[in-house]
């Protein structure tokens, strides 16, 4: 699913009036339909409706949602914002309709405004702005916001909460956004729904498809896509009648370190539960029992050291190599690292400590070979590109680092971001917090390693790779429940992901 800019949105709406023979006016009662019944759906009749309306189309939407749940007998009060004597074409008809439909409750708030008591049970809609606010918000309307935000009552925000930009909040005033406990967002989901600090603005969000021009979206240019479970369903190579193991790559994983072998082992089960032929974990003495025991179907190549990663593997006959989980960062650690990434010739993954290692060696960091793919979370992604102060900045520096690499970054979290180096984001919706305990980023980076061994490419290894692991981690989070669920969990989960992707239509 695309992801499109406001500007688009709007570009949208105009395109579908001008090409599909709706006018504005239809399309915005298309729009208050559904936003009227998503509401209904929600909140009964118990529950008094207190509209605040702005002077552009997402305050023509609000009326004509005021005017259609009022004439379904719900309890209805209307404040319309006309501060600059301003309104839209369709804001003035919506007007008209409400008033032509007997309903009476309506204030026009030109500079005073007397606010109406707020109760825990009153349901304000916020119709205030939508995809065409300029600015943050300042002065009365400021006010406003801030009194909603003040009050016990529920808020659903139409398209997109009062206040919010659609993709950049760096220089927001974050009191003078609306926050909503449900935001009906049209047609499209908006770049900052997918960003943490945002979360409590946004609320929950629910998208309501009103019919904008297939023609216009597909030919819209975006950087930016949600994943959805088809693509990721067409993207699995089917097997053959005759297929054998030597048809599904042989990988080779260097993860643990004394202390940490249990990275190497959850990388190396998630690893063979995702298809692949042959695997061998290249670890330090101190881990072989462990993984022998463990993981038997796996091989392993002892390093020379007893306790940590030593000396770079030979990589004749992997088809692709991936490096990090919990192999700590000593110094011998440091340079067997650099020697085998400057003269990795196969697909690469960098994770954990890997990365870890090359953040305190930055100008290292051309010698990662170009195409490899990068498994970061935040922190590990901050340590290499510095801190930042929201989401919008550390994807856009993520960006610049992809470009910069020429790699693939897996930016892990939420909404996982998977950044191409031509600057293409595709997030993940798969997930949930349950998988926000040990280990979890280390059975990603086993899928993503089985992946690039059957011969997938980079980016399908890392769309599909961290799709089916956020599934997983949905699977195991039915069974075992959001606080009791482990990343051993999500590994054995994986074959039921998978089963359940290949099932999908
Ligand atoms: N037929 C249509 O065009 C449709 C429009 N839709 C709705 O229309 C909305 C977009 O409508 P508009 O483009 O009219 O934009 P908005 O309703 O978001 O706001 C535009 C108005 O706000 C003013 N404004 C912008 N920033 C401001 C600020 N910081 N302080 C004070 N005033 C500010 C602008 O000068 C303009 O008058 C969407 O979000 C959606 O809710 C939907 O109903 C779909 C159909
Ligand atoms: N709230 C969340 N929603 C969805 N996925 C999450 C959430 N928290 C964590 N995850 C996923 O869990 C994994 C955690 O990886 P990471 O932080 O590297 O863990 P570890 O270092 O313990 O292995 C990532 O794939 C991340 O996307
Ligand atoms: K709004």
């Amino acid at each position: 699913m695309k992801i499109l800019s406001c500007t688009q949105q709007k570009e949208a709406d105009a395109y579908t009036i001008a090409h599909e023979s709706i006018l504005s006016i239809n399309l915005m009662e298309k729009a208050a339909g559904l936003l009227a019944q998503a509401i209904s759906e929600r909140y009964d009749k118990s529950h008094r409706l207190v509209v605040f309306a702005g002077p552009g189309n997402n305050g023509g939407d609000a009326l004509a949602v005021a005017r259609i749940l009022f004439l379904k007998n719900y309890p209805v009060e209307v404040y319309l914002f006309n501060v600059k004597g301003t309104l839209s074409e369709e804001c003035l008809t919506n007007i008209q309709r409400l008033k032509e439909s007997g309903f009476a409750n309506y204030t026009e708030v030109s500079n005073q405004f007397d606010p109406p008591h707020l109760g825990s049970h009153d349901v304000v809609i916020d119709g205030l702005f939508g995809s065409g606010l300029q600015k943050p918000l300042s002065g009365g309307f400021a006010a406003v916001v801030q009194y909603i935000n003040a009050s016990p009552a529920q808020v659903v925000s139409i398209d997109i909460p009062s206040g919010l930009m659609g993709e950049d909040n760096t220089h927001n005033i974050r009191q003078n956004i609306i926050k909503a406990d449900l935001t009906l967002s049209i047609q499209m989901p908006k770049l900052s729904f997918l960003f943490a600090e945002n979360a409590d603005v946004v609320g929950e969000w629910q998208l309501l498809d009103i019919g904008i021009s297939r023609e216009f979206i597909e030919s819209a240019k975006t950087n930016y896509y949600i994943t959805e479970a088809s693509e990721m369903r067409a993207l699995i190579k089917p097997r053959k009648k005759f297929a054998h193991k030597g048809m599904f790559g042989h990988g080779l994983l260097i993860a643990g370190s004394y202390g940490m072998g249990g990275a190497a082992l959850l990388a190396s089960r998630a690893c063979l539960r995702s298809g692949i032929g042959l695997l061998t974990v290249h670890t330090p003495v101190c881990n072989h029992d462990l993984l022998q025991s463990n993981v038997p179907e796996a091989m392993v190549q002892d390093d020379v050291h007893d306790r940590c990663f030593a000396e770079a593997a030979d990589l004749d006959n992997f088809q692709a190599v991936a490096i990090g989980p919990g192999l700590g960062q000593e110094e011998i650690t440091v340079q067997a690292l650099f020697d085998q990434v400057s003269n990795c010739y196969i697909p690469l993954v960098l994770d954990a400590d890997a990365l870890n290692i090359f953040s305190s060696y930055r100008n290292y960091l051309t010698r990662i070979p170009r195409h490899s793919i990068l498994t970061p979370h935040i922190k590990e992604l901050e340590r290499i590109i510095g801190r930042c102060s929201n989401s919008y900045e550390r994807l856009s520096k993520a960006k610049e680092l992809a470009a910069h690499l020429q790699c693939y970054i897996v930016l892990k979290g939420a909404w996982t971001a998977v950044i191409t180096p031509d600057g293409v984001t595709y997030f993940n919706p798969t997930g949930n917090p349950g998988m926000a305990t040990a280990g979890s980023g280390d059975v990603l980076t086993g899928v993503i390693l089985s992946l690039l061994s059957q011969g997938y490419t980079h980016e399908e290894a890392c769309r599909l790779g961290v799709y089916v692991h956020g599934l997983a981690g949905d699977i195991a989070c039915q069974q075992k429940g959001v606080i009791g669920m482990t990343s051993g969990d999500i590994a054995d989960a994986l074959p039921a992901a998978w089963k359940q992707l290949m099932e999908t239509k």
